[in-house]
């Protein structure tokens, strides 16, 4: 099928490399004329496992183009797919300016029977709205809107969109779901579920899923913070209830709270539609609290882990909102790394690669080369992003290089036990920091046994 991509971003350029991949002739346009020059050149706007070689592979045999020529682009394609940005607007909404703008740019080069789909996350309706405004620009309804978000993850894109758990294609005619399911036939052949619904339906079904995994997220964290004071194992606990199929044991590791471009926004567009229609979503305005506190609350335990040294620095391992992605976006780090700072503490970091993204966001922050490089004279070693090297790390080697063997570690990457016999103080998250059998031995709660005891109660 022709595809045409409005939007060479994470979703348009991994969407299309993997359509492409699929068979499909596909051209990715953006209104970033550098960006598509530098794309032709070869030249790819970030890293994302896998996605180079597809890009390169179609691109040689011509499936995969790109191009800034609206026009020429849009005529006589069977789709057009929208994957502009919706960032968050001043109210928490999804702003929806870039999808308004693409869908009016394009509309007059539109052919007869095209099928327009939103990839964008949008909020409820706006497939319907866009249907108008194109209408408006042609004053012909020979043209169908529909809706196909899209679940994949930075860091796994191109394997979430080539082997999806499910796929969502949300249309208000038949004959337009029909094309779509045509788009998608290489995936649902490979037995791949198809979810068949209205454009409303697809467009709730992708915030209600990211509002979701972020609440497993959120509760995950809380729990963790239960463990701590009961000198338990979050990792126990959340293997104990994620076995149960109910639950699963996906997203159920705690952190410094969840980041990225997607699930922040996305708990605010949410929890923005429920308001706006008069449906509220409490549970997830709660979350969206707490994750912020939760960030704020980790710089509070590391700078109490350092009070009352002067001139402290603190050694910080992460600045990507997760591992394998150079994508800083709502990370930890820019929220973490200022409030340390705001302290006058010292930060110096390293990541491996979204040092470039961050440094201009964190401008007093110093960088360096390597973990150990980072930790050289630190009071404080910050782990704030799960990269597979920040496990490897040699414990004797960043004892040696820090001032202080404090190790703050938000996403439990190594041993409490281990750490210990290095003589590290290791603070990990919803783990015990003692050892098993220096742990309590009695209740923890307070006072049961006298409040039963009592003869007033
Ligand atoms: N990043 C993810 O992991 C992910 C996953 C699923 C869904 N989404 C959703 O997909 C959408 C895109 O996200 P992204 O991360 O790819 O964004 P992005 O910012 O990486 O890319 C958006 C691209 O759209 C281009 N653009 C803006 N207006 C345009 C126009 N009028 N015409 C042509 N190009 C235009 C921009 O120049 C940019 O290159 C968002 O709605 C997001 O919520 C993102
Ligand atoms: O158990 C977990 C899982 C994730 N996270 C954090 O949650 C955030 C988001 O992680 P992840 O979901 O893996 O990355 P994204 O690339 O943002 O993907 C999410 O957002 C995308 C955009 O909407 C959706 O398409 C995906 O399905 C959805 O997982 C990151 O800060 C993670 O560190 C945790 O703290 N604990």
């Amino acid at each position: 099928m022709r595809v045409t991509i409005i939007g060479a971003g994470y979703v348009g350029l991994t969407t299309g490399a993997c359509l492409s991949e699929l068979g499909h002739d596909v051209i990715c346009v953006d209104i970033d004329k550098e960006r598509i020059a530098r794309l032709k050149a070869g030249v790819f706007p970030f890293r994302e496992a896998g996605l180079d070689e597809i890009m390169i592979r179609n691109m040689a045999c011509r499936r995969l183009r790109f191009s800034d020529h609206l026009a020429s682009a849009v005529r006589g394609r069977d789709i057009v797919m929208v994957a502009v940005g919706t960032p968050k607007g001043v109210r928490g909404e999804a702003d929806l300016a870039f999808v308004r703008q693409a869908a009016q740019s394009f509309a007059p080069f539109l052919s007869p029977r095209t099928v327009v789909t939103l990839k964008s996350t949008v909020a409820v309706g706006t497939a319907r709205e866009v249907r108008e405004i194109i209408a408006e620009e042609r004053g012909a309804l020979d043209f169908w809107v529909t809706s196909n978000p899209e679940f994949l993850r930075e860091g796994s894109a191109v394997s979430d969109f080539l082997t999806p758990d499910r796929i969502v294609i949300g249309a208000d005619d038949r004959d337009a779901g029909e094309r779509l399911i045509k788009l998608y036939r290489p995936l649902l052949d490979r037995g791949v579920p198809l979810v068949e619904t209205g454009t409303a339906d697809a467009e709730l079904i992708k915030y209600a899923a990211n509002a979701f995994l972020a609440l497993k997220i959120g509760f995950t964290n809380d729990v963790a913070d239960l463990c701590e004071v009961t000198e338990g194992d979050i990792n126990s606990v959340a293997k104990g209830i994620g076995l149960d199929p109910r639950i699963g044991t996906a997203f159920l590791k705690p952190g410094p709270g969840y980041g990225g471009s997607c699930f922040p926004k996305d708990t605010e567009a949410f929890a923005w539609i429920g308001r706006a229609l008069n449906a509220p979503q409490p549970l997830i305005e709660a979350l969206i609290a707490r994750n912020d506190y939760r960030k704020r609350h980790i710089a509070e335990r590391v700078l109490k882990e350092i009070a009352g040294i002067s001139g402290a620095q603190v050694a910080v391992l992460g600045a990507a909102f997760k591992a394998n992605t150079d994508d800083v976006r709502e990370s930890a780090a820019l929220q973490i790394v200022p409030a340390l700072q705001k302290a006058n503490v010292g930060v110096k970091m390293f990541d491996p690669w979204a040092s470039g993204n961050a440094a201009p966001l964190l401008p007093s922050a110093t960088w360096a080369e390597d973990p150990y490089d980072a930790a050289q004279g630190a009071d404080l070693l910050l782990i704030l992003t799960e990269w597979e090297m920040f496990r490897s790390l040699d414990p004797a080697r960043l004892a040696e290089a820090l001032r202080r063997p404090v190790v703050f570690d938000c996403r439990n990457l190594f041993d409490p036990e281990q750490m210990a016999l290095y003589g590290f103080r290791y603070v990990s998250l919803g783990r015990a920091n003692v050892p098993r059998e220096r742990r309590w031995r009695s209740n923890p709660l307070p006072n049961n046994r006298q409040k039963a005891a009592s003869p007033s109660t």
